[in-house]
This record gives C-alpha cells, structure tokens and sequence, in this order.
C-alpha cells in the first residue's frame, strides 16, 4: 500500500475518496484525515491547453484524447490561431489522426476570462516561451491549476519542477507560492525535456550511491525545437553543436529537481554537473551520454540493479498515464535508440542501457526519453493527475 497524504487546498473540487490498493475496497474519506491513501474518484475535470498548434500542444492533444479523467473544453494559440477550428488552425504532425472531437473546438485568445477557460480547471501549457510567463500567471491569478512546459518560471523560488517519480515531495510548495504571490491557482512546470529524461535516469544512482560528479552530452531530436524547427538545409545529414540556453538549463535545473523541498523552500543537490548539448538528425526522443562520479564507490553491476530495482512511483501513485516501469535498464550491447526505444511505456520510461566502467570518473551509461512525452505534455499530464490525487485540484 502506497501512502499519498493529506487532502489540502483543492481547487472547487471537494469528491475524494479513500481507496485501499489491496483490496480495492473504496470508501469516502473526511477531508484533511492523515495518512490516508487516497484515489482520485474519476469525475471528469475540466481542461484548458494554451499553446495548442505547436509540438507539445499537438502532443497533449493526442495524449489527452480518451484520457480517463481530463476532458478538453478550451484551446488557446496565438492571435494568428484564435478563431479559427483547431482543424484549421493546426499544421498537424503527429503519426496518429487529428482526435475528432478537438477538430471542431475553436481555438481562443489566451485570456483566463475567454469563455472557453471559465469552467477549466486545469491549464496545460506549450506556449512559446516569449509569452509563456505572464499568460501563465494570468491564469494562475485566475484560480486555475496551471501545468507549464515552458523556461519562465521553472527557477522561481516557489515554484517546483515537478517530476512525480523523482520528487512529488515539492509538491509541498504550492502552500508557499499561493502565499508569497497572493494568488487562488498554483503554477507547476516541467524540467527542460534533456533534464527530465537524466534527473529520472540518475534518481535510482543518486537515491543509492550519491551523485559527485556528472557529465553529460546530449543527442537531442529535431522536434525539441517546436514546429517549424530547424530548416532541413541545417539539420539534415548534420549534427548541430549548439542549442541556444540548453546547456544551463540542464545544469541548473537537475539540480533543484534531485534536491530537497521542506519549510517551503528548495535546497539544491550538491552535485557538480557540466553538459554539452546537440541537435541531431532524429525526429523525436533525446540520447544522452553521462559519466558520473558517486559519493559511494559502485560496481556496474550494483548499478544496473538499482536502476532495475528502483519502485515505479507513478504507478504506485495511481497515475492513469503511468508506465509499468518509470526507468527501466536495457541490456543489449547498442540500446537504448532513439527510434527503437522512445515509445517504451507509451513514451513515458525513460530507457537506460550500457551502464560501464569510466576510467576518468566512475560510471558511465546511455539513457533515452521521448522528448515530447515524459519530456513535456507527458510529462505535465502525469504532474496534473498526480495533483489529483493529492487533492490539490
Ligand atoms: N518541443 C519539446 O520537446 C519541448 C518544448 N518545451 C517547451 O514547451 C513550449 C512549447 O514548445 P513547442 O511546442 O516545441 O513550441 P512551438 O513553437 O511548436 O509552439 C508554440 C505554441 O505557442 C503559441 N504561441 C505563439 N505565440 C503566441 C502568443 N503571442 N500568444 C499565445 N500563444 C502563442 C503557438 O500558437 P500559433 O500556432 O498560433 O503560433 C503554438 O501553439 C516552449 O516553451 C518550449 O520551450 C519543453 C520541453 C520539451
Ligand atoms: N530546448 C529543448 C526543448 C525546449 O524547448 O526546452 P525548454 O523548454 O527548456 O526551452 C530542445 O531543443 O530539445
């Protein structure tokens, strides 16, 4: 049995109920009882995605289509979009159909008070990061659950970047950044989608043997750059060494991500970190190179089986879109690969593989996460479900 907490602050939702995962047995339990296990009941909420025709936004729209507890009554884009249908409106890329019933929607202006967000509880967010900040905090202001993939406001001092297998415990600062900034609704963001994938890869080493030491380059997928992207002039038959910001992003964010969160404040793990990051000729899914140093001495081995031995946290949560596994070991001698390997779990595990001796530091490994999925609306769908059942929406 899994203990998930207390029920607290909940936006306009007060329908939670007690659920024992051993026998199943459901039972309405008072609010603010204490460790109690708690399940979300399955009346569908009401969301909202701004950013709607990009990459990611494309993305949720196909990962929110039979979700079982979210249901799509808004879309937001820019100016250029709004009032148009969304089958209008978007240049679809994905593998699958336009989901039917987010065809007809017309799209809005990305204003909290357009009739289309009234009712949405929940924003999800791929805006473009130029606008992403002060949109977000619109809606936030406006009592909404807002769940960001966006750089804005990832480093805020009360906001997390949530990641729930690695660190649902920052959840704990919401009570904060509704104080500190006088606001009803709450911003939660995902990590930069090269960051997601190593902060879920290392957490398994980190959580047993202590991270010293990592580095890490990045292979990462031309759809990481959004929709148009790179022209093919530049990416094809390339590899392009330089992704404006990344390579801070990745050292700044992994660290308050694999920290600590108490007395509503964040402390940063204590590692060093340096990353060198590339764009390279792959559609979707981010391959990365890291060599580390750990506060404990480890054999590969002893490695391998922390990493396989390591809890599926999002599942035990009673996350409807989690995988069987959150990060899982591959032992073929030339995986994990981007193409082979990035639909593992739907898109939502992250793939390690090659786990070795380093001569320099003390390990080496690749690992591999679908940079549109766990990556970012993924990502932000697990985050939102896992605010549900926490009672926070
Ligand atoms: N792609 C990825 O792998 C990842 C992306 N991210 C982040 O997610 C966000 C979205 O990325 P991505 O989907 O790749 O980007 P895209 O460029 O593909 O999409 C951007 C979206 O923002 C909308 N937009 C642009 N200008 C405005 C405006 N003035 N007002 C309202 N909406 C506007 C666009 O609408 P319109 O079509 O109307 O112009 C479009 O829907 C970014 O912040 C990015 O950094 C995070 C992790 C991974
Ligand atoms: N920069 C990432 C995607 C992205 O947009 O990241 P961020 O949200 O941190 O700007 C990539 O190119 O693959």
């Amino acid at each position: 049995m899994v203990e998930v907490g207390f029920v607290t602050g909940a936006i306009g939702r007060s329908s939670l109920v007690g659920f024992s995962s051993r026998n199943n047995e459901r039972a309405v339990q008072r609010r603010g009882r204490a460790r109690v296990v708690m399940a979300y009941d399955g009346s569908p909420v009401k969301v909202g995605v701004l950013g709607c025709t990009g990459s990611v936004g494309q993305r949720f729209m196909t990962l929110l289509e039979d979700h079982p507890w979210f249901d799509v009554v808004g879309l937001g884009a820019s100016p250029r979009s709004a009032g148009k249908k969304y089958n209008d409106a978007v240049s679809w890329k994905q593998a699958s159909a336009i989901p039917e019933k987010m065809k007809e929607i017309v799209v809005s202006e990305c204003v909290p008070d357009a009739p289309a967000f009234k009712d949405a509880m929940i924003i999800f967010s791929g805006l473009d990061n130029t606008f992403a900040g002060d949109i977000e905090d619109e809606f936030a202001k406006a009592g909404k659950a807002v769940f960001s993939n966006a750089k804005n406001h990832r480093m805020d001092d009360d906001v997390p970047i949530l990641i729930p297998t690695v660190n649902a415990s920052h959840l704990d600062i919401i009570e904060a950044q509704r104080k500190n900034k006088d606001i009803p609704g709450f911003i939660i963001t995902n990590a930069n989608c090269s960051t997601t994938a190593m902060s879920i890869g290392l957490k398994p080493i980190h959580e047993k043997f202590g991270l010293e030491k990592v580095i890490v380059s990045t292979m990462q997928a031309i759809s990481g750059a959004g929709y148009p992207g790179l022209s093919s002039m530049d990416i094809f038959d390339n590899v392009v060494p330089h992704i404006g910001g990344e390579e801070g992003k990745m050292e700044t964010e992994a660290k308050k991500i694999l920290g600590t969160c108490a007395d509503g404040s964040f402390q940063d793990a204590d590692f060093m970190i340096s990353a060198m990051c590339n764009r390279v000729h792959v559609i979707d899914g981010h391959t990365e190179a890291v060599s580390m140093q750990l506060k404990t001495k480890a054999t590969p081995e002893e490695v391998i089986d922390a990493i396989r031995s390591y809890p599926s946290i999002a599942k035990s949560l009673g996350l409807p879109s989690a995988p069987a596994k959150d990060v899982d070991y591959n032992d073929a001698p030339d995986r994990p690969q981007p193409r082979l390997d990035r639909m593992v779990g739907n898109g939502y595990t992250v793939t390690i593989g090659r786990v070795r001796e380093c001569n320099v530091l003390d390990i080496k490994l690749v690992l591999l996460g679908h940079n549109t999925i766990v990556g970012a609306a993924g990502g932000s769908i697990l985050n939102a479900e896992l605010c549900c059942v926490k009672g926070l929406v």
